[in-house]
């Protein structure tokens, strides 16, 4: 990353000898850590970006078939007709059976693999053992974000094609809720896929509850995610409503953390099944899946995100993910990309849900494009014909980075997988290290001279609104990052660097007060920061190009991430937006060169252009996180649902809405 005597940074009275020797110490270790990665480079051919992936002859399905379980003759056709599948997947094989002996079951199967059949298929035939009750949800499937839930909700009305006396519904955030609430209550449906918060609120507050009263199967889909601290309270609390007698449960993951066995007895019976399909000795992504990281200091990611696409456009049949650490950053990404000529569609929680799913929609059926993601598509979301999935900066965790890989090479298919850190956020291969991850060459992860350039001219012109959340997001991820063992002031550091990588060459965007001090940086020296923005009460000044009205040279952004602990997620915080573009860099120098980064250090350069080596990296720690450090909302209401509040710092509300 960047040298910590930018610009930005106003001197502080700590900044001395001790601060010079823990300089050095950082370069030491960063030293040693590259030492290491070259290691592995050299131990690697790294694989050159983009030829689509073709579908691999597969071993994904097995020789059993359907045929030979004991379904309805409606189920059968379905899956025959509708579906088109005759031979089950491992997970399927290893699990119904299993499901339609009435056992709970907890299964863990790499992405792709088709874990939603095999809940979905045996939970719908106990209806058809037991008819259900009239007026009454007989299966209900917990799913941690809204797109998952529309898509479990797709599949099931699938295999439902031939049993129209068969309902099933959706209920998610984002959506208006009355609405739901009366449709829901006029007829509820046999099987019900929700997100948590938003059911919560039917349970708590709209009367669904006594509905639930002969709930026969109760599915967690991402189970490891739903039991997670984000999101246990409100499936405990779920859980309180549904009858706990005769009640099959069933959690499936491809991931599945140690402390998800020891929180299972919350929702499932003595007794249950573990089905392990990966095995101890298995990697848990996908082999046919390639693997690669790249490392090159922030100020090059830009224009090397840009090369990689450029590259992957050339296949006609690409179909690209890119994951970034915040919605924010997804947004500024986007809009830059799109100003240096690579065009993406873009989905996050900052997006109303009404475009979420239109977003979603276009991108499954779309024969080829790109699309820039936060968490919201990490998870079960099934795109077919993905061919790669790169990854921006740190992801929360192991999880989240199997989870995202799995969005390529499903099925059977093949795919790439490309990680992009800086040398500070490398510790994170640790946490790979029995994946086969292979580092990409120093030399093979140089932007191209078209993209430096393209990005070089697209820097100035991003809204301002956008480089200020951005940067406040930034701000609030790597604020709870514990692997960078950074303190508060080489925090600031790094985000001012981030800025004038941006394009604020004077100075970072303003904070809002109540900001810092909800993201615990008050006091570090580098924050700008001002009692009231201008334009925090408004949006509909001049965007860009459009007004004029200059009220503020450099950009700001009102409150609404610093008790989020870094996640810049959820629908609906607001950002005091200026309204008018930056002005042009003073100089006349462009943002896409180093020199004009303001970064005062030469080796930041040559980290991207020579060894590999960044300035100051801490490289230690990291190691052993159990769970995401950012999945914790920061929304005071409950999880999942509309997500239109501000950050207030409370732990424990992972929601859908929030990433
Ligand atoms: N028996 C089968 N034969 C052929 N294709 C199948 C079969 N079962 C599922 N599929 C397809 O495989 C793809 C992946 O299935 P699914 O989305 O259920 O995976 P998953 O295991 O839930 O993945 P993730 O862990 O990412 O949620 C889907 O397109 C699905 O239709």
């Amino acid at each position: 990353m960047t040298s910590p005597g930018n610009a930005f940074v106003q001197p502080s009275p700590h900044r001395g000898k001790h601060s010079s020797r823990h300089h050095h110490q950082r370069i030491v270790d960063q030293q040693h850590q590259y030492q290491q990665l070259q290691q592995q480079r050299d131990q690697h051919t790294h694989p050159t970006l983009p030829s689509a992936p073709a579908t691999s002859a597969s071993n994904h399905l097995t020789d059993a078939l359907f045929r030979d379980l004991p379904l309805s003759d409606n189920t059968q056709r379905a899956l025959a007709e509708t579906l088109g599948f005759d031979r089950m997947t491992h997970v399927q094989e290893a699990t119904m059976p299993l499901v339609l002996a009435g056992s709970d079951v907890m299964a863990k199967a790499k992405t792709g693999t088709g874990k939603t059949l095999a809940f979905c298929i045996p939970a719908l035939e106990q209806l058809r053992q037991r008819p259900p009750r009239a007026g009454s949800i007989s299966v209900l499937v917990l799913s941690p974000t809204r797109e998952l839930a529309q898509q479990i909700h797709v599949e099931a009305s699938k295999l439902l094609t031939f049993q129209k006396a068969l309902k099933a519904d959706l209920s998610y955030g984002g959506t208006n809720v009355n609405a739901e609430r009366k449709r829901l209550l006029q007829r509820p449906p046999d099987i019900l896929v929700a997100t948590p918060g938003r059911l919560l609120d039917h349970l708590e507050n709209n009367g669904l509850a006594p509905y639930f009263q002969d709930l026969r199967v109760l599915i967690l889909d991402e189970a490891d995610q739903l039991l997670d601290m984000g999101f246990r309270p409100a499936i405990e609390k779920i859980i309180g409503f549904l009858p706990s007698h005769a009640r099959q449960t069933l959690l499936f993951s491809a991931t599945m953390p140690k402390g998800v066995k020891e929180v299972a007895g919350l929702a499932m019976r003595p007794g249950y099944k573990f089905i392990d399909t990966v095995g101890a000795e298995e990697q848990d992504t996908n082999i046919q899946v390639t693997q690669s990281a790249a490392i090159l200091p922030l100020d090059q990611h830009f224009a090397y995100l840009h090369t990689l696409l450029s590259k992957a456009k050339q296949d006609p049949a690409h179909k690209v993910i890119v994951f970034f650490t915040t919605a924010r950053l997804v947004g500024y990404y986007c809009e830059l990309m799109g100003k240096a000529g690579i065009q993406a569609m873009e989905i996050h929680s900052r997006k109303s849900q009404a475009t979420r799913t239109k977003t979603s929609d276009q991108f499954r059926v779309a024969k080829s494009g790109i699309l820039f993601s936060s968490d919201v598509s990490a998870r079960g979301v099934d795109y077919e014909g993905i061919t790669h999935v790169v990854q921006m900066g740190v992801p929360s965790n192991r999880e989240m980075y199997v989870h995202r890989l799995g969005r390529t090479g499903r099925a059977g298919r093949d795919g790439q997988g490309i990680l992009v850190l800086t040398p500070d956020e490398s510790f994170f291969l640790r946490d790979l290290k029995d994946l086969p991850v292979s580092m990409i060459p120093t030399q093979a992860c140089q932007p191209d001279q078209a993209s430096l350039e393209a990005v070089r001219r697209a820097i100035p012109s991003v809204d301002e609104r956008a480089v200020g959340a951005a940067y406040q997001a930034w701000l609030g991820f790597y604020n709870s990052v514990p692997g960078l063992k950074w303190s508060k002031t080489r925090l600031v550091e790094e985000a001012n660097a981030f800025a004038s990588i941006m394009g604020c060459k004077d100075q970072p965007p303003a904070l809002l007060k109540k900001t810092v001090g909800m993201m615990g940086l008050r006091g570090v020296p580098g924050l700008r920061i001002e009692g009231s923005l201008p334009g925090a009460s408004g949006r509909n000044g001049g965007h860009a190009g459009g007004g004029g009205n200059v009220r503020k040279r450099t950009p700001s952004v009102s409150s609404d991430a610093g008790g989020r602990r870094g996640r810049d997620t959820h629908g609906g915080g607001r950002v005091g937006e200026p309204s008018q573009k930056r002005p042009p860099h003073a100089n006349g120098q462009s943002p896409g060169q180093a020199q004009s980064y303001n970064f005062p250090k030469p080796d930041v350069r040559m980290g991207s252009e020579g060894a590999g080596r960044g300035d100051g990296a801490s490289g230690k720690g990291g190691l052993g996180r159990e769970r995401p450090y950012r999945d914790r909302g920061g929304r005071g209401s409950a999880p999942t649902g509309g997500g239109s509040g501000r950050g207030g710092g409370r732990k424990g509300s992972g929601h859908d809405g929030s990433r």
